[in-house]
């Protein structure tokens, strides 16, 4: 199809906005077919394109950044910076950094948050984002085959691709949870399973990782040429994971602090096979935070958790793909498991940007559930939020979020009272039931989706939430990292706990008779 022809097609205004204004602006030169955004109208419209694609193949030498780098997206005016959060009653209204700063905390102590130039994005209609971001799914241009990158205009606007440490995260899977909701919550017909954890590293840290490596990445290149030695983060071993798959794929160093014996053996393994320098220390993730942060403050280590802002504009990117992936209708529910906090706020985040900004109406209600080994947001809400208590977190099979005093706690007040939200925890049992119950119906979900599944289960037990309702339950971490509780459970190995739904292996001789005698009792009725 000739150039010319594009010029009124969707492809066009994807490539180059359209103001939302009426006054007319200069149109821009078009790029060539190829090099221009290319959306799913274009493939359907134009077999004869499709035919031709080889033509438009980059040269054999040059890899997809360099093609990048040939084909500069448009200036569009866009920035982000740090600002204080929230906003001090008392503080300098004027109090920001660049992004290019290395500054975890505002000038009273309190936490940063990364803005963007709200009236600059709203120069182009929510439509338009839609578009946009509709355009570059399932694509492998660089660097928007990333689902974090896809939207880089809200995550990161002014970063060079060329800067961006990419392993093509997000996009991942909606999975529409059928039987759980239909056979085990009361009929639900519209409960599906966001699974964050099928990604790279196996967490949804992999989403927040991407952009603080990448400005990273950027702060060590010149010209810039920061003197960052490494980076370092505290973990219960997926932030951990994430931080040395991305830090490996950079060439960057990576430190991190791990709390000796609390965290499985597959997350234990991550970081050491990515080359990291693993410490692992006597102390809980509280005591392995407050020695990153004293480290960090002393080393030109840079840190990767998400006190730092920059972690939650990546992690804000699963809110806009959940949108996305209902066709931007707004689901009434999401459900996400609470440790250090950050995620529960970086939810929010992109919820109410894609509001404000005109690509929905409306924001879901949010809970955050906890297990109820370690829940000081818990006890925070139910005290009206009148009072926090940090906590020494005790033992949990959800042992990425054993966490007694999480950073953001401010942060997921925030997100929680803007979305009329609730927190609710889950005892061990429920969790684990939850969690095996799920399996049960085709998931292989980790015990920290057990929180938030039970969590479910009590809300629709309690009827607050309804069985037509459409709830997203954020599953954050693969199951494979947690196999050794599943195994524990599966076993009936577990002190206290009935284990409603185990099924351990049945061991039989290898005979016929007594193999057909095990299957005739199985199967029961059913022969
Ligand atoms: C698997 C998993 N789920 C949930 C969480 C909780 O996320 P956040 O710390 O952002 O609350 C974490 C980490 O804390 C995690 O690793
Ligand atoms: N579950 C996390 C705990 C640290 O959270 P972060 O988001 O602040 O890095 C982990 O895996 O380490």
């Amino acid at each position: 199809m000739a150039a010319t022809t594009h010029a009124s097609s969707m492809s066009f205004l994807l490539s180059h906005p359209q103001p939302r204004s009426a006054t007319p602006t200069p149109r821009l030169p078009l790029r060539p077919a190829a090099h221009r955004v290319r959306c799913a109208t274009d493939a359907a419209a134009a077999p004869a394109a499709a035919a031709s694609s080889t033509k438009h193949r980059r040269p054999a030498d040059e890899n997809i950044r360099e093609e990048a780098a040939r084909h500069p997206a448009p200036k569009q005016g866009l920035s982000a910076w740090y600002e204080p959060f929230p906003p001090a009653p008392n503080g300098d209204p004027n109090e920001r950094y660049s992004l290019d700063e290395i500054v975890y905390r505002s000038s009273s102590g309190g936490l940063l948050d990364v803005r963007h130039d709200m009236e600059a994005l709203a120069r182009f209609s929510g439509a338009y984002w839609r578009d946009l971001f509709d355009s570059r799914v399932g694509r492998t241009t660089w660097p928007y085959g990333s689902g974090v990158w896809s939207k880089k205009e809200f995550v990161l606007p002014e970063i060079d691709p060329d800067h961006i440490v990419s392993l093509f995260e997000g996009n991942s899977n909606l999975f529409w949870a059928e039987r759980l909701g239909r056979d085990h919550l009361g009929g639900m017909n519209d409960l599906w399973v966001k699974h964050c954890g099928i990604s790279h590293t196996g967490s949804f840290k992999d989403l927040g990782m991407t952009v603080l490596v990448s400005q990273v990445n950027r702060l060590r290149r010149a010209p810039l040429s920061r003197p960052i030695a490494g980076v370092g983060c505290a973990s219960t071993g997926d932030t951990s994971a994430a931080l040395s798959a991305y830090c490996a794929a950079a060439g960057i160093p990576a430190i991190v602090f791990l709390p000796a014996n609390r965290i499985s053996l597959e997350q234990l393994i991550q970081p050491i096979a990515n080359g990291a320098t693993v410490l692992s220390l006597d102390t809980d993730f509280d005591g392995c935070m407050r020695l990153i942060r004293e480290v960090t403050a002393e080393l030109p280590i840079y840190l990767a958790n998400s006190l730092n802002s920059l972690r939650l504009e990546g992690q804000k990117t699963a809110a806009i793909e959940i949108l996305q992936q209902f066709d931007w209708e707004v689901p009434d529910w999401v459900i996400v498991p609470g440790g250090n906090l950050g995620n529960i706020y970086a939810f929010y985040k992109g919820f109410e940007m894609c509001r404000v900004l005109g690509l929905v109406d409306r924001v879901p209600r949010l809970v955050c559930a906890q297990a109820a080994n370690a829940n000081p947001l818990y006890s925070y809400y139910k005290s009206g939020w009148t009072e926090f208590q940090p906590q020494v977190a005790k033992p949990t099979f959800a042992s990425a979020i054993q966490i007694g005093d999480p950073v953001s706690v401010d942060r997921a007040v925030v997100a929680l009272k803007a979305t009329n939200g609730i927190v609710e925890e889950a005892t061990e049992e429920e969790l684990m039931n939850a969690m095996s119950l799920a399996d049960r119906t085709g998931m292989f979900a980790c015990p920290h989706t057990g929180v938030a599944l039970a969590a479910l289960f009590k809300l629709r037990d309690q009827r607050v939430i309804g069985s037509n309702e459409r709830v997203v339950v954020v599953s954050t971490a693969h199951g494979l990292k947690f196999s050794q509780s599943k195994i524990d459970y599966h076993d009936s190995k577990i002190e206290d706990m009935a284990c409603k739904y185990a099924n351990p292996p049945v061991s039989v001789k290898a005979d016929f008779g007594a193999v057909m005698d095990v299957l005739k009792k199985r199967l029961k009725g059913k022969l």
